[in-house]
């Protein structure tokens, strides 16, 4: 989209070909060296995947987008390439992703508006810096600079440790009764997402930063004990040890909202409050086509949206994130062209 030539290869050509007719470049081999090659495999074959391609001299410059970045640096390190060779590399790693893996999975604005974490050294080839730069530029994401270790400790706090929770959320699930399954909301399909993630994948990148992650899995625990503590005070006959329990829970929600609300908007910045239109879909292809295309012909831009499934229903709910003012105009247009809108 943004004009560049985009040469795939994968070790499965069919996964090359498919995201080549999807429109994400060709499979053609290229004639000579281009000038960036990025190296998007799992965490654990990144550094092969680098020394492989520096060694046949592929790129000018050379970047990976693995989840964690000391590890991938140190292996590549230890293969004893060229100096001038680990020069003209930087370990990148865009802040965002899919619970789903491949081709068929990928979106083209996945980067836009997110933070993309670049780890130069000293080292680092001033092209290269500029060439990634580039790039996250033509995603339209954020870079931001940070060293690799660094980086592994922030994303074992607002990745890593997430990730295992919202795993353990769901493996509560794995043996419940179906009546309580079918009862699911939104709350527990925002908390569990992620937990539909390749678990590969995971292994490779919890394996490579597994002290950081550890310790805050243990302050969870921690406070998890603290939680159980003040649930069991509210059973208590006793007047004292139940206000006991009430400050406990108030505490724990207390800081959960205060932790809440550093988390970025959409664009790095603090939240922004956009007015929600809830448009009621059937579950047919082409629908969710079809309300963008009549919010974009009534001038509206969709800011987020969300979907919510009903359990064995044949539909769903539509939040449609627009800006306050235009609110109104997206819920007069939809209901014109037969929408049901939700209020
Ligand atoms: N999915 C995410 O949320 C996310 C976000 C940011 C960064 N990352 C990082 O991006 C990288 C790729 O993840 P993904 O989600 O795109 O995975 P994916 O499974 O969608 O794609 C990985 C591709 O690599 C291919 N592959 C595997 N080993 C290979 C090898 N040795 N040589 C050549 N090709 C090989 C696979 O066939 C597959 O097509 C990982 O390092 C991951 O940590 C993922
Ligand atoms: O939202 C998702 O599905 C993700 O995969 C997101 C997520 C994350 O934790 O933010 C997961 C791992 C990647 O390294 C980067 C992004």
């Amino acid at each position: 989209a943004r004009g560049v030539t985009v040469h795939l290869r994968d070790h499965d050509p069919e996964q090359a070909r498919t995201a080549a007719v999807l429109g994400a470049g060709t499979d053609e081999e290229p004639e000579g060296p281009v000038d960036l090659v990025i190296v998007a495999v799992p965490p654990a074959h990144v550094a092969a995947g680098l020394a492989d391609a520096m060694r046949r001299g592929l790129g000018r410059g050379y970047l990976d987008v693995a989840s964690v970045k000391g590890g991938p640096r140190r292996e590549l390190e230890a293969l004893g390439l060229d100096p001038a060779h680990l020069s003209r590399y930087i370990g990148t790693h865009p802040m965002s992703g899919r619970e789903k893996s491949g081709p068929l999975a990928a979106t083209g604005d996945l980067f836009e508006g997110r933070p993309w974490v670049l780890t130069p050294t000293r080292d680092t080839d001033t092209e290269v810096l500029n060439l990634a730069l580039e790039l996250v530029s033509h995603c339209r994401a954020v870079p931001v600079v940070m060293d690799a270790d660094g980086h592994d400790r922030a994303v074992a706090l607002v990745s890593h440790m997430p990730h295992l929770v919202s795993n353990l959320v769901a493996a509560r699930l794995e043996h419940a009764e179906e009546a309580a399954v079918r009862l699911c909301g939104q709350g527990i399909r925002d908390v569990t997402r992620i937990a539909a993630s390749d678990p590969g994948m995971w292994i490779d990148i919890l394996s490579a930063n597994p002290g950081p992650v550890a310790d805050l899995l243990s302050e969870v625990a921690t406070d998890l004990d603290e939680t159980v503590r003040a649930l069991r005070a509210l059973q208590s006959s006793d007047e004292a040890k139940r206000r006991e329990g009430v400050h406990g829970i108030q505490d724990v929600l207390r800081r959960g909202n205060a932790g809440q609300v550093r988390v970025p908007g959409k664009h790095g910045s603090a939240p922004r409050a956009y007015e929600t239109v809830a448009v009621l879909i059937s579950d047919q292809p082409g629908q969710l086509a079809r309300i963008f295309a009549d919010a974009g012909m009534a001038g509206v831009n969709i800011e987020d949206v969300r979907i919510e499934h009903a359990t064995g229903q044949q539909a769903g709910l539509v939040q449609l994130m627009v800006e306050q003012k235009a609110a109104p105009v997206l819920s007069a247009a939809l209901r014109e062209r037969g929408w049901t809108i939700r209020q």
